[in-house]
């Protein structure tokens, strides 16, 4: 299978974007089933008591136009003067219509609430769902551009989602509607029936080409909206606008914004357009339907052939029905475009990864007995044709500090993000304790290892918070924190804050303290001893550290971590140097292993990148 295509999957349906046609939305409703379950299983109870009071004012149209159609023949009857009881029964009608007015109010009122209730639980259920299911998913499908539009479009949507869930309950409780007035106007003139549908299938067929266009372009956009949301981004964000200001980059950033969202302007433009004139026509026709009928029924009561009170009946009915009918076939289509969007919703839910814990995977061992070893060790990332690693032999050691050492893209991070199963290797193996690391528990194998990269996250939150998120259960010890903090030398910091462990870090929220580069290494630093690990990795989180600090960092480091194994990341030799072996990469692949003094007398590629700093000293 080819790169590119690794994460693509037959869409669900198998449904075009560019050329929907009315079977393939009719195949999309069949997603309908799948959301009703995840409304359903956000909350039963208020999915039921929806159901149930949309059921009950679904009859009420009827009702009252029947009522109505009572209160009228009867007004008639006492005007001609007939001898008969009806002030009282005519009064009971009047009654009977305003308790149904009202209780048509109140469950109006009643579902709007359950609707915006629900809907915001089910935003959240499915921003959850979607949270945790991409929480599982592999590294390098993050890296996959196809993989990035369809998260992009599963998370855009929560708004969209929310509103199809009333969409289709109104759909559901308009078509209930509509089958009780069809059951009353059937029983005075099926034609009736008939005309009507004549009148309106014109626009919806006019909706429906509207929207596939729409759903087109909105889908063929998903990637230069991306482009456009990151513009935004650089052109109006703190952690953009330093560069943006020294370079000058604000006329190019907002003619690359126009330029783009300029053609997004053109191409709706043209769509809505369209759309609103045919909509105009198409109404007009809807209209001419509904007095061709009033003309009908009117002479139906001239000729005495239907009372008054039907006639106001039959008129009431045909003009509900109209706008039902109109509002449930334009729902249609938007509820069948909604329902293509959940594909992609689904399908996002339907990628699996591919590093998985395997039912009965064996433990961590602790203590770990002979380490790590590669054998012939290969990987490649899904987007290259290069490889960022090859033919590694080697074994890092139980309790051994193992350097690794290689210029810019020589493959280090890769490397190390193979230890920890961010990936798997493309070709060969490598060994825990002479056992495939593949067979290990994932989740026991990470919790053992503690590592902090070179681009580690600074988080927004507390200088606690971003300390605990090392190991995150022991997120209110605070002893626990403040030990981790003096472990790294960021405890000093903390005295200095205003807020100490409290401070907020980084200029987001308010009171917000934004530290240098050095000063969140050292936090970041700190995440790495807040959990007992068998292995410690440091990917160069030290290159902004000044040279003293780092050769503090690194001499604590080796002094807390004695018999632990560790791996090294720096471009600086005096820190190098402190390791037990040093492991040179050259293009992906391993040139040399050994200790300083070994590599140095072998004169090899070590010794060259260390005498070429050390001249830089001199
Ligand atoms: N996510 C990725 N997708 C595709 N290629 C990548 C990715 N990450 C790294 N590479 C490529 O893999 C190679 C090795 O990168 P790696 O980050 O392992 O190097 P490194 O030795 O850690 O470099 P540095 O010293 O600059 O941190 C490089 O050619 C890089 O361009």
């Amino acid at each position: 299978m080819s790169e590119k295509s690794r994460f693509e999957k037959k869409p669900r349906n198998s449904i075009s974007a560019d050329n929907l046609t009315f079977r393939q939305r009719l195949s999309a409703l069949s997603n309908l089933p799948g959301f009703l379950k995840l409304v359903w299983q956000t909350n039963p109870g208020m999915t039921l008591a929806s159901g149930i009071l949309r059921l009950i004012r679904s009859a009420l149209p009827l009702a009252m136009l029947y009522v109505g159609k009572l209160i009228i023949d009867e007004v008639v009857e006492i005007s001609k003067g007939t001898p008969t009881n009806s002030h009282d029964d005519l009064w009971i009608l009047v009654g009977i219509e305003f308790g149904l007015a009202i209780i048509t109010d109140v469950l109006n009122r009643a579902i709007t609430l359950i609707d915006s209730l629900l809907g915001d639980l089910f935003s959240n259920f499915t921003s959850v769902q979607i949270m945790d299911h991409a929480a599982t998913l592999d590294l390098d499908q993050f890296e996959d551009s196809v993989f990035y539009d369809k998260m992009e479009r599963a998370r855009q949507q929560t708004i969209g989602r929310t509103m199809l869930l009333s969409q289709v309950m109104s759909q559901i409780q308009d078509i209930i509607t509509m089958l009780f007035l069809a059951g009353g106007l059937i029983a005075f003139n099926p034609w009736l029936i008939l005309l009507l549908f004549v009148a309106i299938i014109p626009s919806f067929l006019g909706e429906s080409h509207f929207n596939d266009k729409s759903y087109a372009l909105t889908r063929g956009q998903t990637p230069e909206r991306r482009e456009l949301d990151y513009i935004r981004f650089l052109g109006a964000s703190d952690e953009t606008a330093k560069e943006v200001k020294i370079f000058n980059l604000s006329g190019f950033i907002t003619d690359r914004f126009k330029t783009l969202s300029g053609k997004f302007y053109k191409d709706n433009k043209k769509l809505v357009v369209g759309r609103a004139g045919w909509g105009a026509f198409f109404s007009v026709l809807g209209s001419a339907g509904y007095y061709l009928a009033y003309v009908i029924i009117i002479l139906r009561t001239i000729e005495g052939k239907v009372s008054i009170g039907e006639l106001t009946f039959l008129a009431g009915s045909f003009r509900q029905m109209r706008g039902l009918l109109e509002s449930i076939l334009t729902r249609f289509t938007s509820i069948s475009q909604g329902a293509i969007y959940l594909n992609d919703f689904f399908e996002f839910f339907e990628i699996k990864p591919r590093i998985v814990p395997v039912l009965g995977s064996l433990p961590f061992p602790v203590p770990m007995k002979t380490g790590f070893a590669f054998e012939n060790v290969g990987f490649r990332y899904v987007n290259s044709d290069r490889w960022a690693n090859r033919y590694l032999n080697f074994t890092l050691h139980a309790g051994e500090k193992l350097a690794l050492v290689g210029e810019n893209g020589a493959g280090k991070s890769t490397l190390v993000k193979l230890l920890a199963r961010l990936y798997d290797p493309t070709e060969g193996r490598i060994l825990l304790d002479g056992i495939d690391l593949k067979q290990y528990d994932l989740f026991d194998l990470r919790k053992n290892m503690g590592i902090i990269f070179q681009d580690f996250l600074k988080y927004q939150m507390t200088f606690a918070q971003n300390i605990a998120t090392g190991n995150i259960v022991e997120k209110d010890n605070r002893s626990l924190i403040e030990i981790a903090a003096q472990k790294s030398l960021a405890d000093l910091l903390a005295k200095r804050l205003p807020d100490h462990y409290d401070q907020m870090l980084g200029k987001r929220f308010a009171d917000g303290v934004e530290l240098s580069g050095g000063e969140w290494q050292k936090v970041a630093l700190a995440r790495a001893y807040m959990k007992d690990t068998q292995l410690m990795i440091l990917d160069e989180p030290t290159a902004a550290l000044d040279a003293r600090a780092e050769y503090e960092v690194f001499e604590r480091f080796a002094e807390l971590t004695k018999g632990k194994s560790a791996v090294l990341i720096s471009h600086r030799f005096s820190t190098v140097r402190m390791a037990d072996r040093i492991l040179v990469l050259d293009k992906g692949e391993l040139v040399e292993i050994g200790s300083h003094e070994e590599l140095l007398d072998r004169k090899g590629r070590y010794a060259e990148l260390f005498n070429l700093q050390a001249m830089g000293y001199r």
